[in-house]
C-alpha cells in the first residue's frame, strides 16, 4: 500500500514515560502519534518507559491513529533493547534517531524483520545521504529532526528557517523520488499559536504532509494548515470537470479560472479530493 495513501497533519510525539499523555493522545483528533522512548525519556526512566510503552500498546484504544515508535539509537545502550522490544508491540512503524546512511537501516532492520521503518533526519550527514537512505526498501516515511539539525549546524532560530531551507529541500527531495511520506520538524514555542501557523504553512507550500507535533494544542493548527482548503477542493473538482469536458471535445487542455489545466493538474486535483476524502475517512 501507498504509504501516502493516509493523512499526516498532526503528528504528535507522547513521552513513553508519561502514562497521562499516553491516554490523552486517545481523545485527540491526531493522524499520527510517535511514543518516544528517546529525547522526551530521561536516562534513568528508559527501562520503566518501555514497559510502560509496551503496556499501553497492549492495552489499545488508539483508533486509527498512526502508531508509530521511536526508540533510542542502536549505539546507545538502549536501542538494541528497545528494537527487540518494539519489535513485538504491534506498532505500525519503528522510528530510527539520527540516522547517518542506509546501513543504519539495514542494522535496525536485521532486529525487526518486516516491520515498516521511519528515519529521523536529522545530521548533517544524513541530509548529503538522504536520496540513499529514501531508496531503502524497507523505509515509509522520514521525518525532520529540526531541533538536532540546529545544533549541529550551529544556527540560530529565525523565522523563516533560511538556515534550515538546503536541508529541508535535500530531504523533501529524496522523499517525493521514493514516494514516502515526510513530516516536518517540531515548534518548540507551543504556546505560540500564530508562529506554529506560519511555520506550518511554510511547510506546507515546501510539500511536507504534516508537523510533529509537542503539545496537545497545536494539534488544531496543524490539521487546518495541511488539509486541503475548501477553495482548493472546488477548484479541484472544477478543473476535472472541465477537463474531462475539453477532452471529449478533442482537446488536451481546458481553461480554470483564467489558467490552463492539463493532464499533470488533473493528477494533483484527484490527489487533493484522495486526501480530503481519507481525512472525511478518519474523523467518521
Ligand atoms: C512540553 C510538555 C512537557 C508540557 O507538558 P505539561 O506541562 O503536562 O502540559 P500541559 O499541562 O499544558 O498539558 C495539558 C494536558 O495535555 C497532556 N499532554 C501534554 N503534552 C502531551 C503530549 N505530548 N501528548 C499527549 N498529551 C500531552 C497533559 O498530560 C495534560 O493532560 P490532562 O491533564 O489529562 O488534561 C509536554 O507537552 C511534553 O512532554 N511534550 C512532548 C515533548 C517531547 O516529546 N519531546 C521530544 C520530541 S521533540 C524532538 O525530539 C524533535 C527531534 O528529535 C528534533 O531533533 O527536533
Ligand atoms: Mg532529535
Amino acid at each position: 500500500m501507498d504509504p501516502r495513501a493516509r493523512p499526516y497533519r498532526s503528528v504528535l510525539y507522547i513521552p513513553g514515560s508519561n502514562a497521562r499523555a499516553l491516554e490523552k493522545a486517545k481523545t485527540l483528533p491526531v493522524d499520527a502519534v510517535i511514543f518516544d522512548l528517546e529525547d522526551a525519556v530521561s536516562a534513568d526512566e528508559k527501562t520503566n518507559a518501555r514497559e510502560t510503552l509496551a503496556q499501553a500498546l497492549k492495552a489499545g484504544g488508539y483508533g486509527a491513529r498512526m502508531k508509530i515508535v521511536r526508540i533510542n539509537g542502536l549505539d546507545t545502550p538502549w536501542g538494541r533493547g528497545d528494537a527487540t522490544a518494539v519489535a513485538r508491540m504491534g506498532c505500525d512503524a519503528i522510528l530510527l534517531p539520527k540516522v547517518n546512511a542506509p546501513e543504519d537501516l539495514d542494522a535496525l532492520a536485521e532486529i525487526t524483520g518486516d516491520i515498516p521503518l521511519w528515519a529521523m533526519m536529522e545530521t548533517p550527514r544524513g541530509m548529503l545521504n538522504a536520496a540513499a537512505i529514501a531508496a531503502h526498501p524497507k523505509l515509509h516515511g522520514m521525518v525532520m529532526g529540526t531541533n538536532d539539525l540546529a545544533k549541529e549546524l550551529q544556527t540560530r532560530y529565525r523565522p523563516d528557517r533560511m538556515p534550515m531551507m538546503a536541508g529541508l529541500g535535500l530531504c523533501l527531495l529524496a522523499a517525493k523520488a521514493e514516494g514516502l511520506v515526510i513530516v516536518d520538524g517540531v515548534y518548540n514555542a507551543f504556546k505560540d499559536v500564530e508562529g506554529l501557523a506560519a511555520e506550518c504553512a511554510q511547510g506546507r507550500d515546501m510539500g511536507f504532509d504534516g508537523k510533529t507535533l509537542i503539545h496537545p494544542a497545536q494539534v488544531e493548527v496543524a490539521n487546518a494548515a495541511f488539509a486541503p482548503t475548501e477553495r482548493e477542493i472546488d477548484t479541484s473538482r472544477r478543473q476535472i470537470a472541465a477537463f474531462e469536458e475539453a477532452q471529449a471535445a478533442g482537446q488536451g487542455v481546458a481553461v480554470v479560472d483564467g489558467r490552463i489545466v492539463e493532464n499533470l493538474h488533473v493528477v494533483t486535483a484527484r490527489e487533493i479530493l484522495a486526501k480530503a476524502d481519507a481525512i472525511a475517512a478518519l474523523s467518521a
